[in-house]
């Protein structure tokens, strides 16, 4: 099947935005990647390599890297936005008064906004006025930038409020490498996306310690339940957190020594200190803000989240894993499917 050749822009040449450049340019599309770094865009230009982030891959020349912004949104009208959750407000507000045209923005990032407790797409809605916001899609699901660069199988999910708009970012980047589903429920599919990351830290905690398989089973299957109570909460549909933004996210993050998320909870499984783990990492490590975000909604919506409540006292109030662990089984006993009965009776 022949594709319909379109311009398309990334911004954040870090391993997500540069792992998505590549399967919009293995689709034969002219890919603009926006780095806020000069010096690293004239690197991806001159060697055909992002060599801080990507280093084993050469990318196709179909694909350029800008540090002007202006320039890599001229005459643009889809902008793929890769930045780590904590700067797409900063981006968006340089990125405005550079647009003469109406755009579409797919937004990639996995994270809640600690204070504002917003979504991303909740977030690009207020910072892009409506004359230059044409809509917001999602990319989200099992997806880990290192495999998606070698080409090997992997699917996603994009969710719009407007689903032709969904299907024309599914056709964008669709190609036998990478699978597009599409899916309704944006408030699902985010949630999912963002809180994946905390069950996540949690999981490497675990490996850390020298727990095991019986460790991580639980932690995925219990923390599946309480992303599920929240989301619902908030208006998402059961549904999704069966799906490839769900279960699909939580599966791959907190098994794959990829996941920047697992290799932080397993560092401080190991007794490691966060700001150093942080500091080493040197790369978008969300689960950590975003445990913050949760633990605040967990309390403004009345919503039992103990997984999280354990990880926010180890993050942030300097509670030994070990301890944490200890506390989250001696909890009052409890009916497993409880979850299940409250999340029918709300929908
Ligand atoms: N890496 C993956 O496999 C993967 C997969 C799915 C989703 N994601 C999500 O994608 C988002 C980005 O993650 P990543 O893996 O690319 O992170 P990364 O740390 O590899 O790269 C982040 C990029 O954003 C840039 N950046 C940071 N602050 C900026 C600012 N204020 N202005 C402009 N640019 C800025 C950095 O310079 C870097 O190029 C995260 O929300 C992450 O959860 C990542
Ligand atoms: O490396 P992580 O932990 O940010 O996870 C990357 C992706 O979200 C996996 O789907």
């Amino acid at each position: 099947m022949q594709m319909e050749q379109k311009k398309v822009t990334v911004l954040g040449a870090g391993s997500w935005g540069t792992a998505l450049a590549l399967v919009l340019a293995d689709n034969g599309h002219e890919v603009r990647l926006w780095s806020h770094s000069k010096e690293q865009a004239e690197s991806i230009n001159a060697t055909k390599k992002n060599e801080k982030y990507l280093p084993e891959i050469t990318l196709q020349d179909n694909l350029t890297a800008y540090s002007d912004l202006a320039d890599s949104v001229r005459n643009i009208t889809t902008i793929v936005v890769a930045v780590p959750t904590k700067a797409i407000r900063e981006v968006l507000r340089k990125l405005v008064p550079c647009l003469y045209q109406p755009v579409t923005i797919v937004h990639v990032s996995k994270g809640i906004e600690p204070g504002t407790l917003k979504r991303i797409s909740e977030m690009i809605e207020e910072e892009m006025p409506e004359n230059v916001l044409e809509e917001v899609v999602v990319l989200s699901g099992p997806s880990h930038a290192e495999e998606v660069c070698l080409r090997h199988p992997t699917t996603v999910v994009v969710s719009s409020k407007n689903l032709e708009k969904a299907e024309e970012i599914q056709d964008l980047f669709m190609n036998q490498h990478f699978r597009v589903y599409t899916n309704p429920d944006v408030i699902g599919v985010e949630i999912g996306g963002a809180l994946k990351n905390i069950i996540a830290l949690a999981a490497g905690i675990s490996d850390g310690l020298g727990y095991g398989d019986n460790v991580k089973a639980a932690l995925i299957t219990r923390g599946l339940a309480e992303i599920a109570r929240l989301g619902t909460k908030l208006g998402a549909n059961p549904l999704t957190f069966s799906g490839l933004t769900g279960i699909g996210d939580l599966i791959v993050t907190c098994t794959s020594v990829h996941s920047r998320n697992w290799r932080t909870g397993n560092m401080l499984g190991k007794g490691k200190k966060l700001n150093e783990i942080l500091e080493e990492m040197g790369q978008a490590v969300e689960g950590v803000r975003t445990t913050e975000a949760a633990q605040q909604m967990a309390t403004e919506y009345g919503v039992n989240m103990p997984i999280t409540s354990s990880l926010y006292k180890v993050l942030f109030e300097n509670v030994p894993p070990k301890y944490a662990v200890e506390k989250l089984m001696s909890r009052d006993k409890t009916h497993e499917m409880e979850d299940l009965v409250n999340i029918l009776i709300n929908e």
